[in-house]
């Protein structure tokens, strides 16, 4: 992503299905901040094939569900997915980058409306994205996960670009 004005985001995790960089079955997405929005540029490959030549669903899904975890950086809340809506517009080609960009609609109490749209470089929006995440706290994650990870996540330096928002 070469544009200079993005603020490039931490992973969530090194083994995030999404953006850890150490999972060898992860998107791989390196997400960066424009402001209040968030984006990825995903090129979906041969592993995450569906139809013949085209993405399965369930990892464009995944794409938009990760990115929307990184609105929290922007929100600066920890959340998790309750419900995530994705419209399929057009297939979306194996091997051709798309660009999501993901930001809060709205927040009602502890429910943040998030939505994305994911359009390729040649400019055709092929599907968009919405989702309800719910605020958590530590609680949420303490009984499953080690303890320093559920820390770490507490801890990560959402706040770096403070001056943006
Ligand atoms: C987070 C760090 C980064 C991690 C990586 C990011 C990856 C991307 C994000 C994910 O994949 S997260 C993993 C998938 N999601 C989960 O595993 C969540 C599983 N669900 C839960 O644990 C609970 O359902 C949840 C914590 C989301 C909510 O349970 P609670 O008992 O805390 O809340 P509740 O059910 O009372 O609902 C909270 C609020 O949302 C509202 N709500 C719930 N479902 C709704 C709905 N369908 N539509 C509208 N509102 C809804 C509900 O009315 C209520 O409103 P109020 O606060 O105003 O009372």
């Amino acid at each position: 992503m070469a544009d200079s004005t993005l603020t490039s985001l931490p992973p969530h995790h090194p083994q995030c299905l999404g953006c850890g960089p150490d999972n060898p079955a992860g998107l791989h997405l390196a997400v960066s901040r424009d402001g209040d929005s968030v984006v990825t540029d995903v090129t979906f490959d041969k592993r995450h094939r569906g139809a013949p030549g085209l993405a399965h669903g369930g990892a464009i899904s995944a794409a938009c569900d990760d990115l929307f975890g990184f609105v929290l950086y922007v929100v600066e809340e920890m959340a998790v997915t309750r419900r995530l809506t994705v419209d399929y517009l057009a297939p979306v080609p194996l091997g051709q980058p798309h660009r999501i960009t993901a930001g809060l609609q709205r927040r009602h109490g502890r429910r943040l409306h998030l939505e994305a749209t994911g359009t390729g470089h040649d400019g055709i929006t092929r599907f968009t994205a919405e989702a309800l995440f719910v605020v958590v706290d530590h609680h949420h994650f303490a009984p499953h996960g080690l303890e320093a990870d559920v820390q770490a996540m507490f801890t990560r330096p959402q706040r770096r670009d403070r001056k943006d928002r």
